[in-house]
């Protein structure tokens, strides 16, 4: 079993650096003359991931958008999944799950455990009831070669008036709320990864933010073994894509970067032309 962090190197190494929301909103399903259902975010699902296959490596399907049509929304989110999965794409589940980690232990098992319906081979986590009720779904993870993208830095705008507080106890003390959280997970793939080049937990850092002030250490994420990271916030959120070395920094070369929305919005006609193109302006701007 090749671990979810190597899995990622290898499809940055063929595909590039990018990766493509499934986001099925509403004005968007009816952009694309599909009903505002189940049966519309089906065939919207169905229709990225053919676009995507042989032109990026990696998707992330927002289960919100499913999730709303109830159990058929999942009947069908099951099926992009599989579609996805068959496609050889790496499928990160945007689920953004927290809770008490007893209950957090279920939701990791719906999206990590291979043959479960959903499984996906990594899922977003919301850690901000406390890092450590994150232990079941890290060692699912380790376990099953899956990898987690632990919200650190979230690319909203409301989210600087608890990510930016200050922790008055344990390892990180002194550190922000989103370097603490990054700073956790990078010592987890320290002691996981180590002797391997990259780790499978990753963080997730906005590109529209300001590092320093958040208190992330870039240099901590980029040592080896790296922290991977998951980048939302370019296209629709406003940043750049010729931006991405400046912004990530030395974590660049182990950064996921995200677009659902303007890729999306080119419509089922335009999406394999805007998807070439994005990926040859991300390609530039690694170059
Ligand atoms: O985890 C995410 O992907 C995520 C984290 C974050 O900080 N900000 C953020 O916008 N996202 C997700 O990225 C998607 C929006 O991407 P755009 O449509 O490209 O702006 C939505 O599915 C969000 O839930």
């Amino acid at each position: 079993m090749v671990p979810f962090g190597d899995r990622l190197a290898e499809t940055i190494d063929r595909y590039g650096h990018l990766c493509i929301g499934i986001d099925p909103h509403t004005y968007l399903l009816e952009q694309w003359g599909l009903p505002v259902s189940a049966v519309g975010a089906h065939a919207f699902g169905l229709r990225v991931v053919e676009a995507l296959k042989g032109r990026v490596g990696i998707v992330k399907p927002q289960v919100a958008f499913y999730e709303r049509f109830g159990s058929i929304g999942y009947k069908v989110l099951e099926e992009v999944f599989e579609a996805a999965r068959d496609a050889g794409l790496i499928v990160i589940a945007d689920v953004k799950r927290g809770d008490v980690g007893t209950t957090l232990e279920a939701y990791s098992e719906a999206w990590l455990t291979p043959g479960m319906p959903l499984e996906a081979d990594a899922m977003t986590l919301n850690p901000y009831q406390g890092f450590d009720t994150l232990a079941h779904p890290l060692q699912l993870a380790e376990t099953h070669g899956k990898g987690l993208f632990i919200l650190a830095a979230t690319s909203n705008p409301e989210s600087a008036s608890i990510q930016t507080a200050r922790r008055i106890r344990g390892s990180m003390n002194g550190r922000t709320v989103a370097g603490g959280i990054a700073g956790r997970a990078a010592k987890w793939n320290r002691e996981h990864a180590a002797g391997r080049s990259a780790g499978s937990i990753g963080v997730v850092l906005g590109a529209t933010l300001d590092f320093e002030f958040l208190g992330i250490d870039l240099d901590d994420l980029a040592g080896a073994p790296t922290t991977p990271v998951l980048a939302p916030g370019f296209g629709h959120q406003g940043a750049s894509f010729s931006d991405v070395r400046g912004i990530f920094g030395q974590v660049a070369d182990a950064t996921i970067v995200t677009s659902a929305r303007s890729v999306l919005a080119a419509g089922p006609d335009g999406l394999e032309h805007e998807i070439e193109a994005q990926v040859d302006a991300l390609r530039e701007a690694y170059a």
